[in-house]
C-alpha cells in the first residue's frame, strides 16, 4: 500500500517503548547473503522522539520495516509496547508522494481509521482535528494532484496522526521538500506530536533535522549497519525549529554528530 501505512505486530505485554536485541538482517542476493543490519541493540523510550541517521545503504529503512512488521529479521528480537489491547498499531510516513490519487484529502486522511472500521463520529472528529492542525481544512475535497508537495506531506501526517497508532515510523518524510517547506513541516510535526507524545522513530539524512526533532539521535555505521553512537538531545519542549538554531549547543551537537558520521559517510562511498 502506498503512503501512510497502518500495520500491526505481535504485542508483548510487559514492554515499554521499543527494544531491539541483537537484530541481524541478511538479504538473500542470489549468492552469498548480504548483511544489511549487524547485531543492532537499541531501546526507544516510550513516548520519545527517536531519530536515526547514517550513511546511505546502512540499513535505516530496513530497521524501520522490521519494526513495523513489514520485513522479517534474520535473527534477534523486537519488542514493541502496545497501548491498545492485543496488538501494536503503527502508522508510517514515507518520503515523497504517498497518497491514494483517487481519494480526496479527507478520504486519504480517513483511510486508516476507515480500514479499522472506527465509528463514523470518531472518524469525523479525528480527521477534522488533524486536517485543521495541518491547515488542510479548506482543501478537504481536493485531490492529491491539485496539491503542492508540502501539502501532500501534510495529508500524510494528518493521516498518520488521525490513525491514533501506538507508534509512528517516519522514513525521511521531508527529504523531497525544499528548505522552507521542510522547516514549516518540522515545526508543524513537533506541534502535533507534542499533543500526544506517542513514540516516534524518524529516519533522516539530515543531522540538523535529527537534532531539531529528536530526544535522541542514533548514529549508524556504514553497511553492515551497526550502532555507532547514541546522542541525547537536551533541548526542552515545546521546541521552536528556528529558535533552536540560535542556541550555541545546537551547533555543537550538530558538529559532534557530523564528526561521528563523517568517516561512515566516506566509508559508504568507497
Ligand atoms: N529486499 C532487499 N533485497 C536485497 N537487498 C536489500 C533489500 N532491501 C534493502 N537491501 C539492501 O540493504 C542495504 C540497506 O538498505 P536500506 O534501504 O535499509 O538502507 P538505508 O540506510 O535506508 O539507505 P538510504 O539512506 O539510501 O535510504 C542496502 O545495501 C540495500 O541495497
Amino acid at each position: 500500500m502506498p503512503g501512510t501505512a497502518t500495520g500491526t505486530t505481535a504485542a508483548r505485554p510487559k514492554t515499554t517503548g521499543i527494544t531491539v536485541t541483537d537484530l541481524v538482517k541478511t538479504f538473500d542476493t542470489g549468492g552469498a547473503g548480504m548483511t544489511a543490519i549487524d547485531h543492532v541493540n537499541l531501546h526507544v523510550p516510550e513516548g520519545s522522539f527517536f531519530t536515526i541517521v547514517g550513511p546511505s545503504g546502512c540499513g535505516k529503512t530496513t530497521i524501520v520495516r522490521i519494526l513495523a512488521g513489514l520485513e522479517k529479521p534474520t535473527s534477534g528480537r523486537i519488542d514493541v509496547a502496545a497501548d491498545h489491547a492485543g496488538e501494536v498499531t503503527n502508522s508510517m510516513v514515507f518520503q515523497g508522494d504517498s497518497l491514494f490519487p483517487w481519494l480526496n484529502v479527507w478520504d486519504n486522511a480517513a483511510y486508516g481509521l476507515a480500514m479499522r472500521h472506527a465509528p463514523k463520529p470518531e472518524i469525523r472528529d479525528r480527521v477534522g482535528h488533524f486536517l485543521n492542525k495541518t491547515g488542510l481544512t479548506p482543501f478537504a475535497k481536493a485531490y492529491p494532484h491539485q496539491l503542492s508537495g508540502g501539502m501532500r506531506q501534510r495529508v500524510s501526517i494528518a493521516r498518520a496522526f488521525a490513525n491514533d497508532p501506538d507508534v509512528f515510523y517516519m522514513d525521511e518524510p521531508f527529504s523531497a521538500l525544499d528548505e522552507q517547506n521542510k522547516t514549516i513541516l518540522q515545526e508543524e510535526l513537533l506541534r502535533i506530536w507534542e499533543e500526544s507524545r506517542k513514540t516516534v522513530v524518524f529516519i533522516t539524512h539530515s543531522v540538523d533535522e535529527a537534532v531539531t526533532l529528536g530526544d535522541q539521535v542514533l548514529v549508524m555505521t556504514a553497511r553492515p549497519g551497526k550502532v555507532k553512537a547514541l546522542i541525547d538531545v537536551p533541548f526542552e519542549r515545546p521546541r521552536s525549529v528556528l529558535e533552536l538554531r540560535r542556541e550555541p549547543k545546537y551547533g555543537e551537537l550538530v558538529y559532534d554528530i557530523w564528526d561521528s558520521l563523517k568517516e561512515e559517510v566516506q566509508g559508504a562511498q568507497l
